[in-house]
């Protein structure tokens, strides 16, 4: 089955969903939706506000948003009318997320994949597989350095903000710690730095400060330095989008200790977890086409319904 892909929102993520979408051999990408006209791409661009027109020509629609303010307001309204796939990355909102867009697949009968991509995404995987395994785990999640994407959306949506970035800086300490076992006292906050670099009016600038680092679930209550700087510094040194981070798990086995790490170093944020993305698309239209529908975490889904590989050979090739 060829899968109909299309695109919403034509950030960071969206391109890269467009590079990768057509890298698939088993996907065609139909279109892009955007509240902006004009972009720069070959690819057919349709207003977003007529998106639902078009929902007979597509199996799957990667929601490329920002989940800061976009997707809470608009993710639920696609959902009524295509399989969707999100990178939702506010950890505490994540079950109310999951929620609004079960009723909304129901209602229209689609799959809504949720929270895809690295983190959430592979990591809550490789959280769920590591600590299964351990009696009593120790498990911390390190970010970093790098630039993260879902902050960064945050950044730029604070009023004044022209232009934003954040860098996600770990301890390289409590690392050391977590992967000796010693991570029971480790938290994200202690053991991160949240580094950010904005474009602003000097008139703003205490006021874009006072709003990033005490805005709830991405900044406090986490170290956030704020350095303002100008448009020629931001184009010249924050144009990279690297990242990565570890998952490290470990625990005794009865007498034994082991340990278990899930390791990302990433080039390109957005193509990394517009990678992710992609393979959960192709999950979701399979799981469409069989006849489910609501909303579905990584958790949820199995392995081989990623992959465009099919079951016997995996089997054969993999287990
Ligand atoms: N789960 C995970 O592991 C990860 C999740 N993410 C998520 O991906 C989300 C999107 O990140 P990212 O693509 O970097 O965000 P961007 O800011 O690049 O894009 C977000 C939206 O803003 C609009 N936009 C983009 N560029 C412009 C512009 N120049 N002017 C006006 N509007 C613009 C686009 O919508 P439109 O085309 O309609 O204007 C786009 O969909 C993040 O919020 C994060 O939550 C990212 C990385 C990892
Ligand atoms: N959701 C992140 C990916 C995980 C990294 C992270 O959470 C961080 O740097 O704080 C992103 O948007 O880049």
């Amino acid at each position: 089955m060829t899968i109909r892909a299309g695109i919403v929102g034509y950030g960071n993520l969206g391109r890269s969903v467009e590079k990768l979408v057509k890298l698939q051999p088993d996907m065609e990408l139909v279109g892009i939706f955007s509240r902006r006209t004009g972009l720069d791409t070959d690819t057919p661009v349709l207003p977003a506000e007529r998106a639902a027109e078009h929902a007979g020509e597509i199996d799957v629609l990667f929601l490329c948003l920002g989940s800061a303010t976009d997707i809470p307001e608009q993710a639920a309204g696609y959902a009524r009318h295509f399989t969707t796939v999100d990178t939702y990355d506010n950890h505490q909102l994540i079950p109310r997320h999951r929620a609004e867009m079960d009723a909304a697949a129901r209602e229209g009968g689609h799959v809504a994949m949720i929270s895809t991509g690295w983190d959430p995404g592979l990591f809550s995987v490789n959280r769920v597989l590591g600590a299964a395994l351990f009696p009593q785990p120790q498990q911390n999640t390190f970010w970093g350095k790098g630039l993260s994407q879902g902050h960064s959306d945050a950044v730029r949506r604070v009023p004044g903000v022209r232009r934003g970035v954040q860098y996600t800086i770990p301890s390289e300490e409590a690392i050391a710690e977590a992967r000796a076992g010693r991570g029971a006292e480790i938290t994200g906050a202690s053991a991160h730095v949240r580094e950010c670099y904005v474009v602003a009016d000097e008139a703003d600038h205490a006021a874009i400060t006072e709003a990033i680092t005490t805005m709830p679930d991405y900044f406090a209550p986490y170290e956030t330095p704020v350095h303002f700087i100008s448009e020629e510094e931001f184009e010249r040194d924050h144009q990279g989008m690297p990242h990565g981070g570890h998952v490290v798990t470990s625990g005794d086995l009865g007498g034994s200790r082991s340990a278990v790490e899930f390791v990302l170093e990433l080039e390109s944020n957005p193509d990394f977890t517009a990678a992710a993305q992609v393979a959960y698309g192709r999950a979701a239209a399979r799981l469409k086409a069989q006849g489910e529908t609501g909303a579905r975490t990584v958790l949820e889904v199995a392995p081989y319904l990623l992959s465009p590989t099919g079951l016997d050979e995996l089997i054969r090739r993999d287990v």
